[in-house]
Protein backbone atom coordinates (compact mmCIF):
# COMPACT_ATOMS: atom_id res chain seq x y z
CA UNK A 1 0.00 0.00 0.00
CA UNK A 2 2.91 2.34 0.96
CA UNK A 3 3.24 3.59 -2.49
CA UNK A 4 -0.76 4.61 -3.14
CA UNK A 5 -0.83 8.35 -4.03
CA UNK A 6 -3.43 10.06 -1.97
CA UNK A 7 -5.23 13.63 -2.43
CA UNK A 8 -5.75 15.14 1.09
CA UNK A 9 -8.10 18.19 1.40
CA UNK A 10 -7.84 20.19 4.46
CA UNK A 11 -11.02 21.29 5.49
CA UNK A 12 -11.54 23.92 8.35
CA UNK A 13 -14.98 24.37 9.52
CA UNK A 14 -17.08 26.86 11.72
CA UNK A 15 -18.86 25.72 13.77
CA UNK A 16 -16.96 23.05 14.31
CA UNK A 17 -20.10 20.55 15.35
CA UNK A 18 -21.97 18.95 14.18
CA UNK A 19 -19.85 20.58 10.56
CA UNK A 20 -17.47 18.02 10.76
CA UNK A 21 -19.85 14.88 11.45
CA UNK A 22 -21.86 16.20 8.66
CA UNK A 23 -19.21 16.83 6.40
CA UNK A 24 -17.66 13.37 7.21
CA UNK A 25 -20.75 11.47 6.37
CA UNK A 26 -21.36 13.27 2.98
CA UNK A 27 -17.42 13.05 1.91
CA UNK A 28 -17.81 9.26 2.79
CA UNK A 29 -20.41 8.50 0.58
CA UNK A 30 -18.59 10.56 -2.07
CA UNK A 31 -15.99 8.31 -1.85
CA UNK A 32 -13.16 9.95 0.39
CA UNK A 33 -11.90 6.82 2.16
CA UNK A 34 -10.13 7.89 5.47
CA UNK A 35 -10.59 11.24 7.83
CA UNK A 36 -8.45 12.84 10.57
CA UNK A 37 -10.17 15.24 12.56
CA UNK A 38 -7.67 18.59 13.47
CA UNK A 39 -8.54 21.41 15.70
CA UNK A 40 -9.86 23.63 13.06
CA UNK A 41 -12.33 20.57 11.02
CA UNK A 42 -11.06 17.49 9.56
CA UNK A 43 -8.68 16.23 7.05
CA UNK A 44 -10.09 13.82 4.15
CA UNK A 45 -8.04 11.13 1.81
CA UNK A 46 -8.93 9.56 -1.63
CA UNK A 47 -7.15 7.22 -3.55
CA UNK A 48 -5.92 10.18 -6.76
CA UNK A 49 -6.86 7.02 -9.11
CA UNK A 50 -10.86 7.37 -7.61
CA UNK A 51 -10.50 11.44 -7.38
CA UNK A 52 -12.45 13.60 -10.31
CA UNK A 53 -12.19 17.10 -10.51
CA UNK A 54 -15.80 17.39 -9.63
CA UNK A 55 -15.78 14.91 -6.28
CA UNK A 56 -17.22 17.14 -4.09
CA UNK A 57 -19.99 18.41 -6.13
CA UNK A 58 -22.93 16.58 -4.35
CA UNK A 59 -21.21 17.62 -0.80
CA UNK A 60 -24.01 19.90 0.00
CA UNK A 61 -22.93 21.12 3.60
CA UNK A 62 -19.81 23.05 1.59
CA UNK A 63 -23.14 24.96 0.12
CA UNK A 64 -24.91 25.47 3.44
CA UNK A 65 -25.11 29.04 4.61
CA UNK A 66 -25.01 27.85 8.67
CA UNK A 67 -21.71 26.46 8.16
CA UNK A 68 -18.33 28.13 6.75
CA UNK A 69 -16.52 25.56 5.09
CA UNK A 70 -12.91 26.29 3.47
CA UNK A 71 -10.28 23.92 2.30
CA UNK A 72 -7.29 23.24 0.16
CA UNK A 73 -5.83 20.27 -1.33
CA UNK A 74 -2.44 18.33 -1.89
CA UNK A 75 -1.36 14.92 -3.32
CA UNK A 76 0.35 13.12 -0.68
CA UNK A 77 1.83 9.91 -0.05
CA UNK A 78 0.48 8.21 2.87
CA UNK A 79 2.85 5.52 4.05
CA UNK A 80 2.30 4.94 7.60
CA UNK A 81 -2.05 4.20 8.24
CA UNK A 82 -1.44 2.41 10.94
CA UNK A 83 0.42 5.14 13.19
CA UNK A 84 -2.42 7.63 11.87
CA UNK A 85 -4.77 5.12 12.61
CA UNK A 86 -3.22 4.56 15.94
CA UNK A 87 -3.58 8.49 16.87
CA UNK A 88 -6.96 9.05 15.98
CA UNK A 89 -8.97 5.45 15.49
CA UNK A 90 -11.28 5.47 19.26
CA UNK A 91 -13.25 2.09 19.63
CA UNK A 92 -16.55 2.08 20.12
CA UNK A 93 -19.09 0.30 21.54
CA UNK A 94 -22.53 -0.28 20.57
CA UNK A 95 -25.49 -1.02 22.83
CA UNK A 96 -23.06 -2.25 25.59
CA UNK A 97 -22.63 -5.35 23.95
CA UNK A 98 -20.07 -5.13 21.23
CA UNK A 99 -17.20 -3.14 20.72
CA UNK A 100 -15.23 -2.30 17.36
CA UNK A 101 -11.80 -1.68 18.15
CA UNK A 102 -8.49 -1.93 16.54
CA UNK A 103 -5.61 -4.86 17.49
CA UNK A 104 -4.00 -2.17 19.69
CA UNK A 105 -6.72 -1.39 21.82
CA UNK A 106 -7.41 -3.20 25.24
CA UNK A 107 -9.28 -6.18 25.12
CA UNK A 108 -13.17 -4.63 26.37
CA UNK A 109 -15.43 -6.80 28.25
CA UNK A 110 -18.60 -7.09 26.29
CA UNK A 111 -19.92 -9.89 24.86
CA UNK A 112 -18.73 -9.51 21.02
CA UNK A 113 -15.37 -7.74 20.70
CA UNK A 114 -14.15 -7.39 17.45
CA UNK A 115 -10.92 -6.23 16.02
CA UNK A 116 -10.33 -4.21 12.79
CA UNK A 117 -7.38 -3.08 11.27
CA UNK A 118 -9.59 -0.30 9.41
CA UNK A 119 -6.60 1.20 7.39
CA UNK A 120 -8.52 2.69 4.23
CA UNK A 121 -11.58 0.92 4.31
CA UNK A 122 -15.07 2.17 5.49
CA UNK A 123 -16.62 0.38 8.26
CA UNK A 124 -15.07 1.10 11.77
CA UNK A 125 -18.67 1.24 13.15
CA UNK A 126 -18.00 4.84 13.74
CA UNK A 127 -20.42 5.64 10.84
CA UNK A 128 -24.12 5.93 11.56
CA UNK A 129 -24.78 3.43 9.20
CA UNK A 130 -22.36 0.73 10.62
CA UNK A 131 -23.58 1.22 13.85
CA UNK A 132 -27.30 0.87 12.83
CA UNK A 133 -26.61 -2.26 10.72
CA UNK A 134 -24.42 -3.86 13.96
CA UNK A 135 -27.48 -3.11 16.23
CA UNK A 136 -29.90 -5.26 13.51
CA UNK A 137 -27.85 -7.97 13.65
CA UNK A 138 -27.54 -7.64 17.73
CA UNK A 139 -31.08 -7.91 17.79
CA UNK A 140 -32.21 -10.51 15.48
CA UNK A 141 -31.86 -13.97 15.18
CA UNK A 142 -28.51 -15.09 12.92
CA UNK A 143 -27.75 -18.46 14.59
CA UNK A 144 -27.54 -21.16 11.53
CA UNK A 145 -28.90 -18.63 8.83
CA UNK A 146 -26.76 -17.87 5.68
CA UNK A 147 -26.35 -14.42 5.58
CA UNK A 148 -24.61 -11.93 2.31
CA UNK A 149 -22.87 -8.98 3.59
CA UNK A 150 -23.19 -6.77 0.33
CA UNK A 151 -20.76 -3.71 0.53
CA UNK A 152 -18.70 -5.41 3.05
CA UNK A 153 -15.54 -2.63 3.48
CA UNK A 154 -14.02 -4.02 6.80
CA UNK A 155 -16.00 -7.03 6.95
CA UNK A 156 -17.62 -5.59 10.12
CA UNK A 157 -20.78 -6.73 9.70
CA UNK A 158 -20.19 -10.12 8.56
CA UNK A 159 -18.09 -10.82 11.17
CA UNK A 160 -20.78 -10.11 13.53
CA UNK A 161 -22.96 -12.07 11.99
CA UNK A 162 -20.88 -14.70 12.06
CA UNK A 163 -20.04 -14.19 15.87
CA UNK A 164 -24.49 -14.10 16.28
CA UNK A 165 -23.97 -17.79 14.91
CA UNK A 166 -24.69 -17.48 10.94
CA UNK A 167 -23.33 -19.50 8.59
CA UNK A 168 -22.23 -19.64 5.83
CA UNK A 169 -21.77 -16.24 5.22
CA UNK A 170 -20.78 -14.44 1.94
CA UNK A 171 -19.15 -11.01 2.26
CA UNK A 172 -19.19 -9.28 -1.52
CA UNK A 173 -17.28 -5.91 -2.08
CA UNK A 174 -16.65 -4.59 -5.22
CA UNK A 175 -13.23 -2.65 -4.35
CA UNK A 176 -10.41 -4.69 -3.97
CA UNK A 177 -8.56 -3.03 -1.23
CA UNK A 178 -12.29 -3.88 0.53
CA UNK A 179 -11.80 -7.26 -0.20
CA UNK A 180 -8.51 -7.76 0.83
CA UNK A 181 -9.16 -5.95 3.85
CA UNK A 182 -12.29 -7.84 4.84
CA UNK A 183 -9.85 -11.17 3.95
CA UNK A 184 -7.38 -9.68 6.79
CA UNK A 185 -9.91 -9.21 9.45
CA UNK A 186 -11.73 -12.17 8.91
CA UNK A 187 -8.94 -14.22 9.95
CA UNK A 188 -7.73 -11.80 12.45
CA UNK A 189 -11.16 -12.62 14.07
CA UNK A 190 -10.48 -16.34 13.52
CA UNK A 191 -13.74 -16.46 11.63
CA UNK A 192 -14.52 -19.52 9.62
CA UNK A 193 -17.79 -19.65 7.57
CA UNK A 194 -17.21 -16.20 5.82
CA UNK A 195 -16.22 -16.58 2.32
CA UNK A 196 -14.61 -13.10 1.06
CA UNK A 197 -15.98 -12.46 -2.68
CA UNK A 198 -14.63 -9.44 -4.69
CA UNK A 199 -17.20 -8.48 -7.17
CA UNK A 200 -20.93 -6.83 -7.73
CA UNK A 201 -24.15 -8.14 -7.63
CA UNK A 202 -23.41 -10.04 -10.69
CA UNK A 203 -21.56 -12.48 -8.67
CA UNK A 204 -24.49 -13.24 -6.68
CA UNK A 205 -26.59 -15.48 -9.58
CA UNK A 206 -27.87 -18.37 -8.46
CA UNK A 207 -26.98 -17.79 -4.60
CA UNK A 208 -29.71 -17.64 -2.01
CA UNK A 209 -29.51 -16.37 1.60
CA UNK A 210 -31.86 -16.32 4.77
CA UNK A 211 -30.18 -12.89 5.35
CA UNK A 212 -28.67 -10.05 3.35
CA UNK A 213 -27.22 -7.23 4.95
CA UNK A 214 -26.44 -4.23 2.49
CA UNK A 215 -25.37 -0.90 3.67
CA UNK A 216 -24.11 0.93 0.58
CA UNK A 217 -26.17 3.97 -0.88
CA UNK A 218 -29.43 4.80 -1.96
CA UNK A 219 -28.89 3.89 -6.08
CA UNK A 220 -26.66 1.43 -6.09
CA UNK A 221 -29.14 -0.34 -3.84
CA UNK A 222 -31.82 0.50 -6.04
CA UNK A 223 -30.31 -0.51 -9.19
CA UNK A 224 -29.50 -3.73 -7.66
CA UNK A 225 -32.30 -4.66 -5.49
CA UNK A 226 -33.87 -6.78 -8.19
CA UNK A 227 -30.83 -9.42 -7.71
CA UNK A 228 -31.11 -8.91 -4.03
CA UNK A 229 -34.63 -10.15 -3.54
CA UNK A 230 -33.95 -12.86 -6.34
CA UNK A 231 -31.29 -14.03 -3.87
CA UNK A 232 -33.33 -13.91 -1.19
CA UNK A 233 -35.28 -16.91 0.44
CA UNK A 234 -38.60 -16.96 1.68
CA UNK A 235 -39.42 -15.36 4.63
CA UNK A 236 -35.75 -13.90 4.56
CA UNK A 237 -34.80 -10.66 5.99
CA UNK A 238 -33.21 -7.91 4.21
CA UNK A 239 -31.62 -4.87 5.85
CA UNK A 240 -31.08 -1.63 4.19
CA UNK A 241 -28.72 1.05 5.05
CA UNK A 242 -26.38 3.79 3.35
CA UNK A 243 -29.12 6.69 2.48
CA UNK A 244 -30.91 9.13 4.29
CA UNK A 245 -34.55 9.87 6.43
CA UNK A 246 -35.68 11.67 2.51
CA UNK A 247 -34.86 8.22 0.48
CA UNK A 248 -37.12 6.16 2.27
CA UNK A 249 -40.22 6.22 -0.03
CA UNK A 250 -38.65 5.71 -2.98
CA UNK A 251 -35.88 3.10 -1.33
CA UNK A 252 -39.58 1.59 0.04
CA UNK A 253 -41.41 1.75 -2.87
CA UNK A 254 -38.67 -0.15 -4.68
CA UNK A 255 -38.97 -3.11 -2.13
CA UNK A 256 -42.71 -3.41 -1.98
CA UNK A 257 -42.50 -3.83 -5.78
CA UNK A 258 -40.53 -6.95 -5.03
CA UNK A 259 -43.40 -7.69 -2.64
CA UNK A 260 -41.17 -7.29 0.47
CA UNK A 261 -42.73 -6.41 3.71
CA UNK A 262 -41.27 -3.23 5.65
CA UNK A 263 -40.62 -3.98 9.24
CA UNK A 264 -38.56 -1.58 11.00
CA UNK A 265 -36.71 1.27 10.78
CA UNK A 266 -33.77 2.87 12.81
CA UNK A 267 -31.91 6.21 12.64
CA UNK A 268 -29.38 8.42 13.61
CA UNK A 269 -28.73 11.66 12.59
CA UNK A 270 -30.53 11.90 9.40
CA UNK A 271 -29.19 8.45 8.36
CA UNK A 272 -31.40 5.38 8.45
CA UNK A 273 -31.70 2.06 8.01
CA UNK A 274 -34.65 -0.54 6.75
CA UNK A 275 -35.45 -3.66 8.11
CA UNK A 276 -37.68 -6.03 5.69
CA UNK A 277 -39.36 -9.21 5.35
CA UNK A 278 -39.70 -11.08 1.94
C1 LIG B 1 -20.96 2.41 3.18
S1 LIG B 1 -19.71 1.20 2.95
C2 LIG B 1 -20.25 -0.07 4.09
C3 LIG B 1 -19.15 -0.94 4.66
C4 LIG B 1 -19.58 -1.89 5.77
N1 LIG B 1 -20.51 -2.88 5.30
C5 LIG B 1 -20.22 -1.12 6.92
O1 LIG B 1 -21.39 -1.30 7.19
O2 LIG B 1 -19.53 -0.33 7.54
C6 LIG B 1 -20.19 0.58 1.36
C7 LIG B 1 -19.25 -0.45 0.76
O3 LIG B 1 -19.89 -0.93 -0.42
C8 LIG B 1 -18.93 -1.11 -1.44
N2 LIG B 1 -19.67 -0.99 -2.70
C9 LIG B 1 -20.15 0.11 -3.29
N3 LIG B 1 -20.81 -0.21 -4.41
C10 LIG B 1 -20.76 -1.56 -4.53
C11 LIG B 1 -21.26 -2.49 -5.48
N4 LIG B 1 -21.97 -2.08 -6.54
N5 LIG B 1 -21.03 -3.80 -5.29
C12 LIG B 1 -20.31 -4.21 -4.20
N6 LIG B 1 -19.79 -3.38 -3.29
C13 LIG B 1 -20.02 -2.07 -3.43
C14 LIG B 1 -17.89 -0.02 -1.17
O4 LIG B 1 -16.64 -0.40 -1.69
C15 LIG B 1 -17.89 0.06 0.35
O5 LIG B 1 -16.92 -0.78 0.90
Amino acid sequence: MSNIIYIGYEFKVTPLQPGVEILIAELGYAGFESFVETEEGVTAYIQKDEWNASILDDVQILNSEEFKIAYEFNEIEQTNWNEEWEKNFNPIIVDDVCTVRAPFHEKPNTQYDIIIEPKMSFGTGHHETTHMMIQYILKNDFTNKSVLDMGCGTGVLAILAEMKGAKPVDAVDYDNWCYLNSIENVERNNCKNITVIEGDASVLSGRKYDIIIANINRNILLNDMETYVSCLNQNGLLFLSGFYNDDIPVIQETCEKYLLKFEEKLERNHWVALKFLN
